[in-house]
């Protein structure tokens, strides 16, 4: 009984709620229908169809049949499922990826090769032959009236500039940008896409970039493309390969959209540290320009002109408010930032900068826009923009101009300005006509009393010119109070020198790379090149202990295989050569040598240091110093021939940067040389050899013929 009871009570619940439901979903479905015949709503279907269908309407006329025909057949699909159905997520996924691509959509290209050239020195200082190889590519382009799709290769140390000159190259040919780095990618589906199958499944990087830049005919920026990571399932290489290649990527299929996309109008450049390190077929395909890093002089350029004003713009200071000595940047450049890039240099100079915002902002200034209030208020300004090229100006140029001019009216009487702007509230100018006297007096009486209320002056600073400019707001004003309280305002201006350098920066991090002056015996300095740029460093060989047969050699510094067996290669020759000089000496036969690499936390590898080994041999078996401020690099065979080496650049800027004056590099490495541009050369005495009797010469002898 009580059982039927219970029964009887949970089938009226379920009736109860199913009706419930069935009520729901009629009057949802009525409302729906009064709602379409009304013309009010369509259902969802129709109106994500109507949607797509808008979308793909003015791409119709470029989009490839294929392309098409797969959307309507997509389109059709989706009017068949079910709304809830997981298809229906899937088909309408695909369709919003589908239509969303710019199909036959190519942005005009600027073809002006001396707008590109003003492009690439604005943004870029130095880098003739990269930027030449832009030009050259832009003028190829021009002839053809189109341009076709490379592949460049930037490569070079970190931080000499790859990324930023590859944003350079959009500007200039006025392609959209789009970046994107495989460093440690090993996914093939990051660069193909997944499956439409897959949960969750997303297209590759290429498809993503050409929606989101909604060109066809972008610049891609591939970055790291040397730590490219190993796949475990796929090679990410060969993907990249079927992406980057010209021959192939006129027809590339993702994976999850599964019809082929034309990227043969893409511009692709890649980045790396290295070269060696890119997968051969990639490296085959690519035109590869080095950059190889800097000297002193280059920096000082880069840093005074480009990384320093930068800065000052991000942190919102004016030119006049800090000055940082040429002798400062120097001691920066060689003393704190000894690198082949410039972006420690870069971090340093933001570093300094910021210090001097928040001594800017403790001295009571406020840089912030002074002419917001007036502009707000409607007040037209009358402002010097006699210098101007550009009549949109951004709103922080046009409040310096104003607050400048403000200057120059009430120093010259309000009469200097050539030209009166009205600037509306984004900082627009509006247009130019002559300024009246009125005007300017006008403009004299109302922002002096709002500098002296708001701290709205700009630029206070103890420095003569602009205390002159002072007076002559108080002079024109003609009130005693406005005077003091616009005296209390002036901050002197910031000096960052040798002296208080270390006040913004702290103390160096290293003073010097050389540990020696004058290298004693069995030292001697040799050059290297690693992904981080050129070095130099010191091989230095000891004496163990002595005694009949002890001939030994211990080697410390984390060498590698190779540099390894480079010393024994050294060993021997220093050996024989030895013999033949001196056979009386017994040196190496009852020597243990001990060969040590600083330093010792660093792993080092490669047979460039060949030479350097047996010269740091024999000096200690003579006893004999090597010639002052000498780096040799070179590869020696048993038979002491010497081999070329890589990296010719890059080493030879960080001997200068070691204040090395003789270099000795292979004969077959001379080419590279002559290569460099005169101001890395500069100052520098080379020598090229083919045998190491030469370097015996070189190194222990007196110097007889500088240059070979
Ligand atoms: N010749 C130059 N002129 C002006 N600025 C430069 C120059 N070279 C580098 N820079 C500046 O140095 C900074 C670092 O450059 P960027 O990031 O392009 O280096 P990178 O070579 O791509 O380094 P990485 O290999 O680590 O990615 C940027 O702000 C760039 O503008």
């Amino acid at each position: 009984m009580e059982i039927s009871k219970i029964q009887e009570s949970i089938a009226k619940a379920i009736e109860e709620k199913i009706s419930g439901e069935q009520r729901r979903y009629l009057l949802n479905e009525q409302l729906k229908a009064i709602k379409k015949e009304l013309g009010l709503e369509t259902d969802d279907k129709t109106a994500l169809s109507a949607k797509f269908r808008e979308r793909l309407e003015p791409k119709r006329e470029k989009c490839p049949p294929h392309v098409l025909q797969v959307i309507d057949e997509e389109l059709a699909k989706l009017q068949l499922l079910e709304a809830s159905s997981s298809e229906f997520n899937v088909t309408r996924n695909y369709l919003d990826w589908l239509t969303a691509l710019p199909w036959g959509n190519y942005s005009d290209e600027n073809f002006d090769v001396h707008r590109a050239q003003k492009i690439l020195d604005e943004d870029h200082y130095g880098l003739s032959d990269v930027k030449e190889r832009i030009l050259e590519f832009i003028a190829v382009g021009k002839l053809r009236g189109t341009s076709q799709g490379k592949i460049l290769c930037l490569s070079g140390p970190p931080g000499v500039g790859k990324t930023s000159i590859g944003r350079s190259i959009a500007r200039a040919l006025d392609r959209k940008f789009y970046r994107f780095s495989v460093g440690g990618l090993a996914d093939v589906a990051e660069i193909k896409g997944h499956r439409r199958t897959y949960i969750g499944a997303m297209p590759g990087k290429m498809v993503q970039c050409l929606k989101n830049v909604g060109t066809s005919n972008p610049l891609v920026l591939i970055d790291e493309i040397d730590k490219l990571g190993r796949g475990h399932a796929g090679d990410p290489a060969s993907a990249l390969l079927e992406l980057l290649d010209p021959e192939q990527n006129a027809n590339f299929l993702d994976h999850y959209l599964d019809v082929p996309i034309d990227l043969s109008k893409v511009l692709f450049v890649c980045t790396a540290n290295v070269i060696d390190m890119i997968p051969n077929p990639l490296l085959d395909r690519m035109e590869v320009i080095a950059l190889a890093g800097y000297i002193t002089d280059e920096k000082m350029h880069i840093a005074r002109d480009y990384l320093e004003k930068t800065t000052r713009e991000a942190c919102g200071i004016k030119p006049d408010q800090v000055e940082v000595t040429d002798a400062a940047l120097l001691e920066l450049i060689e003393n704190y930032c000894r690198e082949s890039g410039v972006r420690n240099l870069q971090k340093q100079i933001e570093k300094i900068y910021r210090k001097i915002a928040l001594r800017l902002v403790r001295q009571g200034v406020s840089n912030e826009p002074s002419s917001d209030v007036s502009v707000q208020q409607g007040i037209v300004e009358s402002i010097d923009l006699s210098d101007r090229e550009s009549s949109s100006i951004d709103s922080s140029e046009t409040e310096s101009s104003a607050a400048d001019c403000l200057i120059k009216t009430l120093v010259e009487g309000g009469s200097s300005c050539k030209e009166a702007t009205e600037i509306d509230s984004a900082g627009v100018v509006k247009g130019t006509e002559p300024a009246s006297h009125e005007h300017a007096n006008d403009l004299v009486t109302t922002e002096s009393e709002q500098s002296a209320n708001n701290e709205m002056l700009p630029n206070p600073s103890s420095d003569g010119a602009t205390i002159e400019k002072t007076t002559d707001v108080e002079g024109n004003t003609g009130s005693d109070g406005v005077e003091e309280e616009i005296a209390g305002k002036i901050v002197e201006k910031i000096v960052v020198d040798v002296p208080n350098l270390t006040d913004f920066v702290g103390k160096p991090v290293f003073h010097a790379d050389r540990i020696y002056d004058q290298t004693p015996v069995g030292v001697v300095m040799g050059l290297a090149w690693t992904s981080m740029g050129g070095s130099t460093l010191y091989i230095e060989t000891t004496q163990v202990e002595q005694g009949e047969g002890k001939s030994q050699l211990v080697l410390t510094g984390q060498l590698g295989e190779v540099m390894k067996e480079s010393a024994q290669i050294a060993h021997t020759m220093a050996r024989a050569i030895m013999l033949e000089k001196d056979p009386e000496n017994p040196f190496f036969a009852n020597t243990k040598l001990h060969l040590h690499v600083p330093a010792g936390a660093t792993p080092k590898d490669g047979p460039s240091a060949g030479c350097t080994m047996i010269t740091s041999m024999l000096s200690l078996a003579m006893k004999k110093h090597v010639k002052k401020d000498i780096a040799m690099t070179g590869e020696v065979t048993l038979t002491g021939r010497i081999l070329p080496i890589g990296g010719v650049k890059e080493k030879t800027i960080a001997a200068r940067r070691s204040a090395v004056k003789t270099i000795v590099f292979p004969s077959a490495n001379r080419r590279d040389f002559d290569e460099l541009a005169a101001n890395v050369k500069e100052g520098l005495e080379v020598h090229f050899v083919d045998d190491y009797n030469q370097i015996f010469e070189l190194a222990f002898e007196s110097n007889k013929d500088p240059q070979n």
